[in-house]
């Protein structure tokens, strides 16, 4: 082995090349062998979890895959990012669930969207996901129990909340299991030989042309923009067209085989979007969680400062507050709140005995790890 600091003569490249693939080699037999002896304790832990439970077995474990995730990046000692490691533990956890039960998740569609990028990165290649062509769709397919568990997007940081989710959650019993970041990134995409001079028309979602908007202005400020129903959309439309361009991501690219010509053309470098898993589990502690619920206060003056103040008084920490019309007319507003800690937490379910006693209604949509990745 060389340290950094003993030059290498260019005679003896090929030796120590020879020396350092010996190296890697001996230690992907041992990687080998030890992801075999995980994925088979994997199987080991299925059959515990059937015996114990045979008609209904839960195998997916949203609170033990955080711990698995947060611990692989606590213990990472580099070169590689922790982030980078992360992804390549969840990758083998997601072969090794497979192994256990093959799991099938419904995202918003269709298929190349960034929902369905979110669902891979939650739960790695290994799921096997099921477009749906509107939010409340997901939510059916899973209440159906045609699929385990769905993915929604519930907001982004430059467009805000999506209405739609958070109204679908109010005459849902669904819970939440787990929420996932994920950076957006638009792209420039065309069909093959297409020139960014000879592009006439660009389609997206109304919300990615927006958040493009001052790109579009000024390199294509004379070409046609056309909101379509969603980003993959826009994708499939341009396949046939030699003069249109779409926005979208790389998933879209790859699917409808079109050509990236600009890259990263979003106005907000941080533009992300935040997505939650949708199932009918109760998820245990992960030690970093939160919870989230839906209150329905009286219509009375100071209404919002008591539900304020149940959750200062127990030192919780609020990281979201989103009114909604609460749907049953009369002008009356339901909370939707987030906040750091879980159901179970004693101090939780003294803060919520609190509040209890001031709101009309208090739904608890679910306590869930914090997203890792
Ligand atoms: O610990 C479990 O319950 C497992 O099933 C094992 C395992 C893993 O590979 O680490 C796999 C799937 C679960 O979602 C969580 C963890």
């Amino acid at each position: 082995m060389t340290d950094n600091k003993t030059p290498i003569l260019p005679g003896n490249e090929e030796a120590e090349l020879k020396k350092l693939r010996i190296e890697i080699d001996r230690l992907d037999t041992e990687m080998v062998a030890l992801i075999s002896q995980r994925a088979e304790c994997a199987m080991r832990v299925a059959a515990v979890k059937l015996q114990a439970d045979p008609g209904s077995a839960v195998f997916y474990r949203p609170e033990r895959e955080a711990q698995v995730l947060s611990q692989v990046m606590e213990r990472n000692p580099g070169p590689l990012g922790n982030e980078d490691m992360a992804r390549l533990f969840r990758e083998i956890m997601s072969a090794c669930l497979a192994l256990e039960k093959p799991l099938e998740v419904a995202y918003l569609g269709p298929e190349g969207t960034f929902t369905q990028q979110a669902a891979k990165k939650h739960f790695g290649q290994w799921v096997i996901t099921k477009p749906m062509p509107a939010i409340d769709e997901v939510f059916r397919e899973v209440e159906a129990g045609a699929v385990q568990y769905g993915v929604v997007p519930i907001e982004n940081s430059t467009e805000g909340v999506v209405n739609h989710t958070l109204d679908t959650f109010m005459s849902s019993n669904l819970k939440i299991c787990g929420e996932v970041e994920l950076r957006i990134h638009h792209h420039l995409m065309a069909g093959p030989n297409t020139r960014l001079d000879k592009i006439t028309r660009v389609y997206s979602h109304q919300q990615s042309l927006a958040q493009c908007r001052k790109w579009l202005d000024a390199h294509m400020p004379l070409a046609e923009r056309i909101a379509v129903s969603s980003n993959a959309e826009a994708a499939k439309r341009v396949k046939g067209e030699w003069s249109s361009a779409a926005i979208a991501g790389e998933m879209a690219s790859e699917l409808y085989d079109l050509e990236i010509i600009e890259t990263k053309i979003e106005d907000s470098p941080d533009n992300s979007t935040r997505f939650l898993i949708i199932g009918t589990q109760n998820v245990g502690l992960s030690g970093g969680d939160k919870t989230s619920l839906v209150v329905s206060m009286r219509n009375e003056p100071g209404a919002l400062y008591h539900l304020l103040k149940s959750f200062n008084d127990f030192g919780i920490d609020m990281t979201r507050l989103e009114s909604r019309p609460s749907l049953s007319g009369n002008w009356t507003y339901v909370f939707f709140i987030d906040f750091v800690g879980h159901i179970s937490d004693p101090t939780v379910i003294e803060a919520m005995e609190v509040l209890k006693k001031t709101a009309v209604d208090v739904k608890v949509l679910g306590s869930y790890p914090k997203g890792v990745l």
